[in-house]
């Protein structure tokens, strides 16, 4: 991790080349500096989130791509503390007036390892709503056939909702988790890394899920997968030491970089 003054000293090289008033913003970040301690892990990262689209964060291990995602619904209260605002349609959810347990309701997060718990795939698709205090049969019984569908995974446990989720393999686990987190009727899903541990044809049912979930959700996504991230994504930022250094377009990040280290990276030549 870098020390304040050496990131403050740091060019700004920071590359911003779509038209952001053109479209509508679901999520916008502005002036963050995220600190662990008295390190300063993050800066100069302005962004703005396009409804409706997805959006990968590249960048090198370390280079402050998790430490920037948690911090949109919130994750990081008590870990690190983070400066500026971070907008929610229109509203700064980086306040302590905020209910942070309705952020993460409206800002859901799926995490890299499948994270089921120890229940039944039925009660971890409905454990926020029974906790709120749903207990209808009937409101519940179609949250999970809606979202278990919208996840992709339906057919394959309709005929098994009350066995344990340990019992599902990872791509069936991470896409439990999916519903899970959709149960809960978010607007943005932030997703790190969620195909890290699946393998190939997993990870393709995966990314179709992610691509017929964006024409309800704004998607934000972590991957190491550049692959992933030039054919999922439709924007894609590139991170370097706790910094994003390019926004754009996936299609120009990956064949017009403007900047020479986005392109380095993307084209594995970096060092
Ligand atoms: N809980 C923490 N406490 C202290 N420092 C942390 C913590 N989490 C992350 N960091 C530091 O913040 C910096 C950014 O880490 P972060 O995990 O956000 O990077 P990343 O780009 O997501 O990396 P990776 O691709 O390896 O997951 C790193 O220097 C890391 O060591």
């Amino acid at each position: 991790m870098q020390n304040t003054t050496e990131l403050n000293n740091k060019p700004k090289r920071f590359i911003y080349d779509f038209n952001p008033e053109e479209t509508e913003i679901t999520m916008e970040t502005k002036n963050l500096e995220i600190y662990y301690g008295k390190s300063l892990a993050m800066q100069n990262a302005d962004l703005k989130f396009e409804k409706n689209t997805i959006t990968a964060l590249i960048g090198p291990s370390g280079s402050g791509k998790s430490t920037f995602l948690r911090s949109l619904n919130r994750m990081n209260d008590g870990i690190a503390t983070v400066k500026g605002e971070i907008l929610y349609q229109g509203v700064n959810i980086n306040q302590p007036k905020i209910d942070v347990y309705e952020v993460r309701r409206r800002i859901g997060m799926v995490f890299q390892r499948p994270n089921p718990f120890a229940k039944s795939i039925y009660d971890n698709v409905t454990f926020a709503l029974q906790r709120r205090g749903v207990h209808d049969k009937k409101t519940l019984d179609r949250v999970v056939e809606t979202t278990l569908k919208q996840a992709a995974v339906w057919d394959q446990v309709k005929d098994s909702l009350n066995k344990s989720a340990l019992s599902l393999s990872g791509g069936q686990a991470q896409r439990v988790c999916i519903a899970r987190a959709l149960a809960v009727q978010p607007d943005v899903l932030l997703l790190d890394e969620p195909a890290s541990a699946l393998d190939p044809v997993s990870t393709q049912q995966l990314e179709a899920t992610l691509r017929e979930l964006k024409k309800d959700y704004t998607i934000i996504i972590v991957t190491h997968n550049m692959q992933q991230a030039a054919r999922l994504s439709d924007y894609t930022v590139f991170f370097n030491m706790g910094e994003a250094i390019e926004y754009n377009k996936t299609r120009k990040v990956f064949t017009r970089p403007k900047v020479q280290m986005t392109d380095d990276y993307v084209s594995g030549n970096f060092g």
